[in-house]
């Protein structure tokens, strides 16, 4: 197992398109990263880059401390000493199951007893005792992606690099190989990299999650960190859902522009250093901060400018609610009531996070300690319904 260390790693295309830009990280021995963002946001690249696949263009990386890439090149694939699995398993169809995780265990020349004991031990270890004599064909795609995961640590690896490993499987095989793969982690103690378009899964798995977007970083946290205290807008909308309310703050909270809608101060965590005074910016509200409850009899005018509901999905704890409020488009959640689209609703918003205009990315939410979103009353908010 080692620490991975990637200091100003900056990847160009052939055809001149920059892939990463600036990407300095440090992954701490038997620490379990999980690298997200949308499409085309370099995930894959990264991954590879530190499998040993692309050579930085700028940058170094190293391994246990040791460099092993550079813009003058890096040390081969194979001495790199990791483990890989991929969406798609790649077994071969025609090796018995114990001959698809000794692979490895042959190249390094281990004597075929030492190869049986290891590959006993891996099997039980991802829940496959006594598969050894199947080929892949005769094995659900869930075992199949084990054997993968098998294969990728029998010969114990410096690193287990995971891009998309769980991507290709139908739920509920891919939430119970989440837990598998976070206990086996931590009991062998592995470093692992994990990269998944899929924001829960990174939530649910990682110890640090690695934001990344158009190339770079935008936040490396933990998933509480996360949650409560989004580095930028964008982290914010990709990670939690969260609707964007332009409007501005001042001593007394935040007031929205657009909408009647406001929230104390006391109730909203600011990302960044507060400039003082009134600024101008957004409020990231996620659909936990943002109370669907039904029109009340309290004077309501019909409703005709409230929200309005477009759809509602059943959840078991609240359901999900997608709002048109004038021009915006809000998701929130409704307990104990589901409301139907059409409906005219009210709402009531709990917390949020206010980013001052033009701070957005980059800002160190460090600097300014989080607050917990606060979880009060909603009857008391100020959040006006309408
Ligand atoms: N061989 C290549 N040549 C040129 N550009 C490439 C190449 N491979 C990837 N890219 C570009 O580099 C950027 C990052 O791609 P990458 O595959 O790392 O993204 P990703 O975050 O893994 O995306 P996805 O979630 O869709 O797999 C994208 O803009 C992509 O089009």
């Amino acid at each position: 197992m080692a620490a991975v260390s990637f200091d100003r790693i900056e990847i160009r295309y052939d055809d001149g398109h920059t892939a990463l830009e600036e990407i300095s990280l440090d992954i701490d021995d038997g620490e379990f990263i999980a690298l997200v963002g949308p499409s085309g946001s370099g995930k894959t690249t990264l991954l590879r880059t530190l499998a040993g696949f692309l050579t930085p263009s700028a940058g170094t990386i190293s391994l246990a401390g040791e460099p092993i890439a550079s813009s003058a090149g890096g040390t081969s694939v194979e001495s790199r000493g990791l483990g890989m699995v991929f969406q798609q398993h790649a077994l071969w169809p025609h090796m018995s199951v114990e001959a698809n995780i000794s692979y490895p265990l042959r190249l390094a020349r281990l004597p075929r007893s030492e190869r049986r004991r290891r590959v006993t031990d891996v099997l039980e270890l991802v829940g496959l005792s006594g598969m050894e004599a199947r080929r892949p064909d005769q094995l659900s795609g869930g075992q199949q992606q084990r054997v993968a995961l098998a294969r990728a640590i029998v010969h114990e690896p410096s690193v287990l690099l995971l891009d998309e490993a769980l991507s290709a499987l139908d739920e509920p095989l891919r939430a119970s190989l989440r837990f598998q793969l976070q206990s086996m982690s931590r009991r062998l103690g592995l470093t692992v990299v994990h990269v998944t378009h899929d924001r829960s899964e990174a939530l649910a798995v990682a110890d640090r999650v690695v934001v990344l977007d158009g190339g770079r970083i935008c936040q490396v946290a933990t998933p509480q960190e996360l949650v409560a205290s989004p580095a930028s807008p964008f982290v914010a909308e990709f990670i939690s859902d969260a609707a964007l309310v332009p409007g501005t703050f001042g001593p007394e909270g935040f007031y929205a522009r657009d909408l009647p809608l406001s929230l104390p101060a006391d109730r909203l965590t600011r990302s960044g250093r507060p400039s003082g005074g009134v600024s101008t910016g957004q409020l990231a509200v996620t659909p936990r901060q943002l109370q669907v409850s039904p029109l009340g009899d309290d004077g309501a005018d019909e409703g005709a400018g409230a929200p309005e509901v477009v759809s509602s999905l059943f959840g078991s704890h609240a359901h999900s609610v997608e709002l048109q409020w004038r021009e915006m488009s809000l998701r929130g959640e409704a307990a104990g009531y589901r409301p139907s689209p059409g409906e005219r609703v009210q709402v009531h918003i709990t917390g949020g996070t206010f980013f001052e205009a033009a701070a957005g990315a980059g800002q160190d939410p460090a600097q300014e300690p989080a607050q917990e979103p606060a979880e009060v009353s909603t009857r008391q908010d100020p959040a006006e319904p309408v």
